[in-house]
């Protein structure tokens, strides 16, 4: 595991799928010009997403040798396709910048709260059922996988009370700034303690 010195920071997006959580998190990573830390996943990119940009797309034979490698920190399978994270790449944006951000369910959140403590700030998103199901019907996700998510929705609304910052998501340019303040609190704070 890579060790983190205490101005390191790991914000990480949760909440259930399609309530926004990609949207908001390159949104607010963007206005910090923080680091995205992509994951591996062997499931096939969907219209407009971008190998490199949204994840790492791999086949599952590379997934499988990548993780007989060692290579992942955390590996998990969901609707028959496998995401995992590298440790290395955690470790590689770090040497770049002092605060990273992913995008992860809230089994990943919870595993990388455990690995790194008081690093990881965990930014909680949510919307309504309803609202959910109509991003994701907008979207063009397969109804199969729709529904997957709507099973797993009160599990995922759960995991709020866990987060240290909870965020409603309708009006998207509200949500960013909201989120935009709090991170602004954890970055002067970084920058105070460098003075
Ligand atoms: N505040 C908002 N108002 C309206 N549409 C939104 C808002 N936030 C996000 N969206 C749209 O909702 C859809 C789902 O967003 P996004 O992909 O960011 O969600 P997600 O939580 O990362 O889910 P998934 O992992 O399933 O993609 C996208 O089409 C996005 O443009
Ligand atoms: N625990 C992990 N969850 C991950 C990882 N990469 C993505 N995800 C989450 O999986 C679901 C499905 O993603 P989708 O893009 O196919 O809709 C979603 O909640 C992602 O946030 C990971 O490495 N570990």
């Amino acid at each position: 595991m890579v060790e983190l010195n205490d101005r390191e920071l790991i914000f990480v997006f949760t909440g259930p799928d399609g309530s926004g959580r990609k949207t908001v998190a390159d949104s607010v990573g963007t206005t910090f010009g923080m680091p995205k830390v992509l994951s591996y996943a062997t499931r096939t990119p969907r219209p407009g997403e971008v190998n490199g940009q949204d994840y790492h797309f791999i086949t599952p034979e590379l997934y499988d040798l990548m993780e007989d490698g060692g290579e992942f920190i955390e590996s998990v399978t969901l609707q028959n396709n496998r995401y995992g994270l590298r440790g290395i790449d955690i470790e590689q944006s770090f040497q770049k910048e002092g605060c990273i951000y992913l995008v992860l369910n809230p089994e990943g959140a919870e595993l990388l709260k455990e690995m790194y403590g008081d690093h990881v700030v965990r930014i909680f998103i949510y919307a309504d059922r309803k609202t959910v199901e109509s991003r994701e019907r907008e979207q063009g996700i397969n109804e199969e996988i729709i529904a997957d998510h709507l099973d797993n929705y009160e599990i995922a609304m759960a995991y709020q009370s866990s987060c240290e910052h909870v965020f409603e998501n309708y009006d998207l340019a509200h949500t960013v700034f909201d989120i935009t303040n709090t991170l602004e609190d954890y970055l002067q704070r970084d920058l105070v303690e460098r003075d």
